[in-house]
């Protein structure tokens, strides 16, 4: 099998989930066919709160008085709105670092997921949002979502490489990876994304990574590396990574202690997956890090 690289014309076709490209590796193959069977509760019932689906996890103090009586038949309804709240809470703090876009210009989202992050993107700019992800059933989604929104001249999501973007170059006011860079070497990834975007143009990120200062991934990190199929980077990977591509962090938040109520309350739930406790212990033991990072294209 050969790849196909999308920065060339066939680039054009990719906005049609029609055309599906041929995966630049295998590890690639593996994580489109994962997105492409994933179907947990815990993504679709938030998401059919209101319409915005992610697939990132939260930040903010529970409201407990929002969430009432445990024994209350409405309970566990009002703890998945909670959740959901707390999610797209973390998206909006994602846009609040994109700095000042107007209705004029084009945002980038790698790693688009099912597109939520572009909504609220195009609902509070106005601008237009490219997204990409390696998977055509989320690619389909997202763009049906916006279709329905009636936001899909706006608002598009294509089966496409993060890596290798159809996008022209310098011409992005803002990009982002929401949970999405752990599934690719960072230095390309920033080679990337320094090329699309704009001199003075912004990048943020919010990510989970290790912490230099417990030494090596712990072993909660290696669980969540397995149960997601990905392969979790440093703090430090990242700050090298950036300084190498032109992306100077402006700010650089540890979301840390602002995103274990979420946790700790997705762990009472009935829509826990497994995966919880190691979230929970590596942020508790300091091997693990919740982070946003925010750089200017210089
Ligand atoms: C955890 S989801 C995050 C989705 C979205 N950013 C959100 O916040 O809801 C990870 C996403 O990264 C995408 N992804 C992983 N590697 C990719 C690559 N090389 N190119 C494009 N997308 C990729 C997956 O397809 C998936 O959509
Ligand atoms: C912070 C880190 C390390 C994230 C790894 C990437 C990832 C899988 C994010 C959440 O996706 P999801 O919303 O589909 O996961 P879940 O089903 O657990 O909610
Ligand atoms: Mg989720």
């Amino acid at each position: 099998m050969t790849s196909i690289d999308l920065t060339t014309a066939d680039a054009i076709s990719a906005g049609n989930s029609l055309f599906i490209p041929t995966p630049a590796t295998p590890y690639q193959g593996d994580i489109a066919r994962y997105w492409d069977h994933e179907a947990r509760p815990v993504n679709l019932r938030l998401g059919d709160v209101d319409g915005l689906y992610h697939h990132h996890y939260g930040i903010g103090e529970v409201d407990h008085a929002a969430l009432g009586d445990t024994e209350d038949s409405a309970y566990e309804k009002k703890l998945i709105a909670e959740l959901h709240r707390l999610e797209s809470a973390q998206a909006e703090l994602l846009l609040d670092h994109l700095g000042a876009i107007g209705p004029d210009d084009t945002l980038v989202d790698a790693g688009c997921g099912r597109g939520g992050s572009m909504v609220m993107a195009h609902q509070r700019f106005g601008c237009k949002v490219e997204g990409v992800t390696l998977s055509a059933k989320q690619a389909d989604f997202a763009n049906q979502r916006a279709r329905e929104l009636g936001i899909d001249d706006h608002v598009r999501a294509r089966v496409c490489n993060m890596l290798s973007t159809p996008f022209e170059t310098g011409r992005a006011a803002a990009s982002w990876n929401n949970e999405s860079s752990m599934y690719v070497d960072l230095h390309d990834l920033f080679a990337e994304h320094s090329r699309v975007l704009a001199v003075g143009g912004r990048y943020v990120t919010i990510t989970g990574c290790w912490n230099p200062r417990y030494g090596q991934p712990s072993k909660w990190v290696s669980q969540i590396n397995a149960h997601f199929e990905c392969n979790i980077h440093s703090r430090r990977e990242y700050l090298r990574a950036m300084a190498d591509n032109r992306l100077v962090p402006q700010a650089v938040v540890d979301l840390t202690p602002a995103t274990l109520p979420y946790w700790e309350l997705r762990a009472t739930s009935s829509l826990v997956t497994g995966i919880e406790e190691a979230f929970i212990n590596s942020y508790r033991d300091g091997s693990f890090q919740y982070l946003l990072i925010a750089a200017d294209r210089v």
